[in-house]
């Protein structure tokens, strides 16, 4: 298991790391319980870059907890070095990491804070994860939203086109269309313009429902602050409230997205929402010296 190693202050050298993936969307995982989170957001950039530095869509840090009712905190980047409020597959990949490291054990529930609040995490089995997510939040404001009303449900203009959308906040913001083939815009061009929507000044992640049927969600996410991802946990998440809400789907719902199927779990307002899924652990490696 890495260890804060002798990185030198002010670079990435020395750096220890792990690499982890949570069906197929992927995370660096810093060990920072005893040593403070410090990285500026081009170092972020860099150790996020596929090309330059390890790769990943996502930066995470372990940390001890400030609510003294948590067991842990964990921070969360996305390549472009943006913070986010929640990450549905890094938290599962900060759980199998913890019991890897023998900070948690197997069965055992776990409070972990992140910057939107608290989750709490029970690793079932090696590289199995489930986690109580909260409850879905519907109010526009919690996206940041700078449109008219208080109704989720809306029709927005993108690229002159009217799309349907769904919003939610899983403590990050999401927005969900349920495309169809005849429309005008083909999701490679939807994905992004709905991200980086006017309407939404902090930008959202993009939630594409392709197919659904009352168990079963087939989608894709283009991500704020790192693009179209393999996976997208709190994706999935939002997808299926906004459906549930919509009375379209029941609640248990398998959510297939290209990397892989999370199950979600939710029985309607006032309950929170369950999401489990896999989380496994790559390679551990500390940059160059
Ligand atoms: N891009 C997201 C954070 C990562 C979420 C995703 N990787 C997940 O598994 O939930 C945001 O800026 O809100």
């Amino acid at each position: 298991m890495n260890r804060a190693s002798s990185m030198r202050a002010g670079t990435l050298q020395g750096l220890a790391f792990s690499k982890m993936q949570g069906i197929g969307n992927d995370f660096v995982v810093l060990d920072c319980r005893q040593s403070p989170f410090r990285l500026s957001r081009e170092q972020i950039r860099k150790l996020a870059d596929r090309h330059f530095g390890v790769g990943c869509d996502q930066l995470l840090s372990i940390e001890p907890p400030r609510d003294p009712g948590c067991d842990f905190y964990y921070g969360i980047w996305n390549a472009d070095g943006s913070p986010s409020g929640q990450c549905g597959n890094g938290v599962r990949c900060v759980a199998a990491w913890l019991v890897r490291a023998g900070a948690l054990a197997l069965n055992t529930p776990a409070r972990i804070e992140s910057p939107s609040g608290p989750v709490v995490v029970r690793v079932l089995a090696a590289g199995r994860v489930a986690v109580e997510m909260g409850e879905p939040d519907f109010n526009p404001a919690a996206l940041a939203y700078a449109g008219p009303g208080s109704d989720p449900d809306v029709v927005l203009t993108v690229e002159g086109a009217p799309v349907a959308i769904g919003m939610v906040s899983m403590g990050n913001p999401h927005v969900v269309a349920v495309t169809r083939r005849s429309a005008p815009l083909t999701p490679e061009l939807l994905g992004p313009a709905l991200t980086g929507h006017a309407l939404f000044p902090s930008q959202v992640n993009a939630g594409l429902v392709e197919a659904f049927s009352p168990t079963r969600i087939r989608l894709r996410v283009h991500e704020r602050g790192s693009g179209w991802t393999l996976a997208c946990g709190t994706g999935a998440c939002a997808a299926m409230a906004v459906l549930r809400r919509r009375g379209l789907v029941e609640d248990s719902v398998q959510v297939e997205l290209p990397g892989g199927v999370l199950q979600i779990d939710w029985a309607g307002p006032g309950h929170a929402l369950w999401m489990t899924g896999p989380a496994e652990h790559v390679f551990s490696g500390v940059w160059a010296s």
